[in-house]
């Protein structure tokens, strides 16, 4: 397995540019299987996530042609299989994302269910519930999620928690459904609202866009267009806290500031300097952060999916600090490396009390989540001596060349094969 090696002491400096979003184009790629026609994507980010839903989609006998500057053509018109197996779906959770296209277009959908993962237990009876309440008989079966609908009815239906995947698969469903639908309680991420466009622009009929209530009137066919995935908020406030935390100076291009503004906000608060326009956002830091509360929040909240890299700065702020994770369960795999690093962290429940401390030290550590490794990669840039986070291909699910992006930019980091 590759490891990124790191020597922390670094100050960031120039520019970078964010790549598109992880979690808007693996929706976007399983919306081809709606379409009448082919469907083609541009800023679609390298990462191993994309590659394992192409794959699915290939698996399900869509071809799929990957073309220059990060574009993708999808043709799902000749779909030859409903099923969605074990062995992807147990690498990408984001693969019940196939379950509401396929079922609105083909009447039925076989889903491995994608079970809990280092987060939390992550279920999906809100996607089967919403599939139900539009008219599919769903079966639970030797770990496969079984679904039928002749035609899949408008419904009205309240999600008790706000989800991300659930709002888009109710809503790749219900573009092809018979009548209308109301989704209330609907997740507002961009990645929904990115979603909510290109389905639009494929002749489907939502109105609500941004808002927690997406009103869905069914059409009965999709065609094919072309859409530019956005960028990747997460990616950015990654590099944004790189920015602040080595006390240095970059700008991220092609980027949406407003999407990261509540990770702006709490950078401003830990002293950093973040300036923005149109497309760009520029971070600059001098001396040592203030230690800021943070409470995970969905859209447009502070995001769960910054929570562990805006904690690395609270280690080495100059005060303590609260940080609680009110999303997923679970999500604190960093605390121990970064305990290991030198941190001074203390869990109670959800919540992490941070102590800030002067330095931290390198050392071997690895995690098992995505934003976690980020985290210790993060740690890593500015630990004492040399750190190595194994188990990368976590980093690869969500980030493109991660350690290319923060050499260039003044990083001392390399990656070593396994
Ligand atoms: C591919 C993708 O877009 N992943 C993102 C998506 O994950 P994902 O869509 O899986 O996360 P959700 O928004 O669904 O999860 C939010 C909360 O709802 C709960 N829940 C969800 C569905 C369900 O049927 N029942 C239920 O109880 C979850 O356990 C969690 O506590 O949103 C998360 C929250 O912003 C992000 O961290 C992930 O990066
Ligand atoms: C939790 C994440 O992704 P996923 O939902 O794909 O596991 C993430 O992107 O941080």
């Amino acid at each position: 397995m590759d490891k990124i090696i790191l020597r922390g002491g670094n100050r960031l400096e120039g520019e970078t540019q964010v790549s598109g979003a992880k979690n808007a184009a693996l929706p976007l790629l399983a919306s081809s299987l709606l379409a009448e026609a082919p469907m083609y994507f541009t800023n679609v980010p390298h990462l191993r996530d994309v590659t394992t839903t192409i794959e699915l989609l290939g698996q399900l006998g869509a071809q799929v042609i990957i073309g220059e500057r990060m574009s993708v053509e999808v043709d799902a018109t000749e779909i030859t299989s409903l099923r969605a197996p074990y062995e992807l779906v147990k690498t990408m959770r984001a693969s019940i994302l196939v379950l509401g296209p396929l079922l609105a277009r083909y009447g039925e959908a076989e889903v491995s269910l994608p079970g809990g993962c280092a987060i939390g237990t992550r279920p999906v009876n809100l996607h089967l519930k919403g599939l139900e309440a539009m008219g599919a008989e769903i079966e639970v079966e030797e770990g496969y999620i079984k679904a039928r609908a002749s035609r899949l009815k408008g419904a009205r239906f309240f999600f008790d928690q706000a989800s991300v995947t659930g709002t888009e698969n109710l809503m790749m469903a219900a573009t092809l459904a018979e009548g209308t639908t109301v989704l209330e309680n609907a997740a507002r991420e961009p990645e929904v609202s990115d979603l909510a466009h290109c389905l639009n622009k494929m002749g489907a009929r939502i109105s609500g866009i941004g808002s927690d209530e997406l009103v869905i009137e069914g059409v009965d066919r999709l065609h094919g267009v072309e859409h530019r995935v956005l960028p990747d908020r997460i990616e950015a406030g990654t590099y944004m806290a790189a920015a602040a935390l080595t006390r240095g100076d970059v700008t991220l291009r092609n980027t949406d500031p407003e999407h990261v503004e509540a990770v702006s906000e709490k950078l401003r608060e830990m002293g950093a300097e973040v300036s923005e326009g149109g497309d760009w956002i520029r971070v600059q830091m001098d001396g040592r952060p203030r230690a800021v509360n943070l409470r995970t929040q969905p859209y447009p909240g502070f995001p769960t999916d910054m929570q562990a890299q805006l904690m690395v700065l609270d280690t080495l702020a100059d005060g303590g600090a609260t940080v609680t994770e009110t999303v997923f369960e679970n999500r604190f795999m960093h605390v121990q490396e970064l305990q290991r690093m030198g941190a001074e962290i203390e869990l109670s429940g959800n919540t992490a009390f941070v102590k800030g401390v002067e330095t931290l030290t390198g050392a071997p550590v690895m995690a098992t989540d995505l934003r976690a490794s980020a985290s210790l990669v993060l740690a890593g840039l500015v630990a004492e001596g040399e750190s190595v986070v194994e188990r990368i291909y976590h980093i690869d699910r969500g980030y493109e060349r991660i350690e290319e992006k923060l050499a260039l930019l003044g990083a001392d980091v390399r990656r070593m094969p396994a």
